[in-house]
């Protein structure tokens, strides 16, 4: 009744209310007359314009932050320099030019599909503010292997960021300038972010890596594995022999392995799998290792999408996907017409990827390292305009910009490569709130960052993720240089391509730092150090298995040329040779272990897209498709994925 409008209501009202009805009125009054005269009326609607601004941002600052992919993904858009088109152009665009010129780009902010209203909890952030630097000495030795442990966090503060808050924050990118110093940037950030699901039909890995003409060796692919069944993948035999060897990275402050593993600490296993028991088993030499046997209880993950990082062991991990691909009938999704690259180092689009991928798919990627990764890829892309004039790293360092050109079409490789590849723009100010949303984002679209420098650990974490077993993980190292195409780096050197790469440093020591709690939380660190062991027996088992004499080498000395890999810039690329006389099933699975990228990509697209008869053969009637199982659909669609890439690329 207090609501009816109208004097007749005055009635009802008491003593207080009938004031306030009063003033009301008063108050109106005086808003008619103001609003007879034309200042009045123009204070008037001024007063009503912020009013209702204010109510805007009131009503803003109440709502839920909300996780818009859209949002997000326009947000890094905006972070590169190359963001002016639509990404609807890749997918809607009916003739693009070549790969050469077409300007696609990359962007994959896929975020999971399954984030809803809850969403904001992938803004979360707990912004550490403890230092983290690193060291360069690159230990050889399996003791010092373990020589990291998770860096401690410390002084945790929480940022809470809506969608809009990243757009804004990401925008207006500028440019980095010769002389520019790094403000102080929290050293990493984490957030939690929901497992990938399970359930899927088909495999889709995508990687990335260039091959340019001149420039450039490098590719990058986007394959689609469709997987109607899966076989269990047969156990390499355990011939005797010394474990294979990598080189690996040590960093000071970084997290080390030893102490990460030295407390008994076991937080839990993955719920996908469950440890039941662990055997004795005796090697040839008497040696008496623990073999570890699983239970499977989930169902292998064969909808996957890889994002390859340079010179960060992208090409080993290629490996283990083509491998487990092939071996499972899966379907690749590959550029037209067998080529190795979708528009590298034009942008990915993500849309891109996300039409002819699940929504279950699991996303992943790897990282290394900045500093080894810069050293590397300095003798590797030497070619490239940045490098080619200076006569050392060192040289290069010194006075980054007397060759360095932001603006030429090849000069991420030598500035934030990994920043590169992730989308977003290399020479951007480093900022703390830059590199938080560039970490936030890089969450949202991943499910799991690897670490190169932690390679049989990266291993055993994917094939947990994925619900794989062990074999299916092990490798070779692929790609590797010859040591003396490897320069070691002084402390200064080291200093000085952290701060030219710094928003690689921090995307390395932020997700270095997360890979560890990640282990911890779920694996724990006796089954992981069991596990890691149990990789390394069986690479073991499979170099005494399939390779001649020690190991790795040099291009000149592999016999088999198709097992050569692509020698490129100043970089001697190691290889492998085959042992003699091995049964045919043998050596057709240590062929693959030690098959280059390039080559091996190629053999799948072809036997994905044998080529077509003769134009003058009698074609065979077409038959109506059965009907298919649920498990069938992922044929389907990797079909549809051939005719959309041909349609979509010519
Ligand atoms: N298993 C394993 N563990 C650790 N490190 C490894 C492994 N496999 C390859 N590598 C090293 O990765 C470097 C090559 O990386 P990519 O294959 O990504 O290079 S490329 O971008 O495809 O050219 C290359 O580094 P450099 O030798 O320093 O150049 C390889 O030695």
């Amino acid at each position: 009744m207090a609501t009816t409008c109208g004097t007749s209501g005055t009635k009802l009202l008491n003593h207080h209310q009938k004031g306030i009805w009063l003033r009301a009125q008063t108050l109106l009054r005086n808003l008619k007359a103001i609003y007879r005269c034309q200042p009045g009326r123009l204070w008037v609607s001024f007063s009503l314009l912020i009013l209702l601004l204010v109510s805007f941002q009131v009503v803003e600052k109440l709502q839920p932050t909300r996780n818009c992919r859209c949002e997000l993904e326009r947000a890094l858009q905006q972070t590169t320099d190359h963001s002016q088109e639509s990404p609807d152009y890749v997918l809607q665009t009916h003739g693009p030019p070549s790969e050469d010129d077409h300007p696609y780009r990359q962007r994959k902010v896929a975020l999971e599909p399954t984030l809803t209203e809850n969403t904001q909890d992938a803004f979360q952030m707990h912004v550490y503010n403890g230092q983290v630097t690193a060291q360069e000495s690159i230990p050889d030795s399996q003791e010092e292997r373990w020589a990291w442990q998770p860096a401690e966090s410390s002084d945790k503060m929480k940022a809470y960021l809506s969608a809009p808050q990243l757009k804004s924050q990401l925008s207006s990118p500028k440019k980095a300038t010769q002389g520019d110093t790094f403000p102080g940037v929290p050293s990493s950030t984490t957030t939690a972010l929901g497992d990938a699901d399970d359930g899927i039909l088909f495999t889709n890995s995508i990687a990335m890596e260039e091959h340019k003409k001149i420039t450039s060796p490098q590719m990058m692919q986007v394959t689609l594995q469709s997987s109607p069944q899966l076989k269990a993948m047969s156990s390499p035999p355990r011939p005797r022999g010394d474990s294979l060897k990598h080189t690996v990275l040590d960093t000071a402050q970084l997290p080390r392995a030893d102490d990460f593993y030295k407390t008994e600490l076991e937080r839990g296993l993955l719920p996908s799998w469950t440890e039941t028991s662990t055997d004795k088993m005796a090697l040839g030499d008497g040696q008496q290792v623990e073999d570890v046997f699983l239970q499977k209880t989930c169902k292998p993950k064969t909808n996957i999408v890889f994002l390859k990082v340079h010179k960060s062991a992208s090409s080993t991990v290629m490996n283990v996907l083509f491998r487990f691909g092939e071996m499972h009938n899966l379907t690749f999704a590959f550029p037209l017409k067998g080529g190795h690259q979708l528009f590298y180092p034009h942008h990915f689009m993500a849309r891109f990827v996300q039409k002819v991928v699940p929504s279950t798919a699991v996303y992943f990627s790897i990282l290394r390292n900045p500093v080894q990764l810069m050293e590397s890829s300095f003798v590797y892309y030497k070619g490239t305009s940045a490098f080619s004039r200076a006569r050392s790293l060192e040289e290069f360092l010194s006075q980054p910009y007397r060759f360095y050109d932001p603006a030429a079409s090849d000069s991420h490789y030598a500035r934030n490569l990994m920043t590169f590849d992730f989308g977003f723009n290399p020479d951007a100010e480093v900022t703390a709130k830059r590199v938080n949303l560039m970490l936030k984002a890089i969450e949202a679209s991943f499910d799991l960052l690897l670490i190169s420098e932690y390679f049989d650990e990266s291993m055993v974490l994917l094939k947990e993720t994925l619900c794989w077993d062990l074999d299916s993980v092990v490798s070779f190292p692929l790609n590797s240089r010859n040591s003396s195409t490897r320069s070691p780096l002084s402390s200064v050197t080291a200093e000085k391509i952290k701060a030219w790469n710094r928003l690689d440093w921090e995307i390395y020591t932020h997700f270095n730092r997360t890979f560890w709690e990640r282990i911890e939380r779920d694996i724990g660190r006796e089954r992981m150090r069991r596990e890691v062991r149990a990789l390394r027996q069986r690479q073991a088992e499979l170099a005494r298995t399939c390779l001649q004499g020690t190991g790795r080498v040099g291009p000149k000395d592999i016999k088999d040329s198709s097992l050569r890999p692509l020698q490129y810039g100043n970089a001697r690329i190691l290889g492998y040779n085959l042992k003699q006389g091995l049964d045919e099933e043998t050596e057709h699975m240590c062929r693959r272990l030690v098959t280059p990228e390039l080559q091996y990509s190629t053999a799948l697209y072809k036997k994905q897209f044998p080529p077509k008869p003769p134009q003058n053969t009698p074609q065979k009637p077409v038959q109506k498709p059965p009907q298919v199982a649920p498990l069938l659909q992922g044929v389907q669609q990797g079909k549809a994925l051939r005719y959309r890439l041909e349609g979509t690329q010519h």
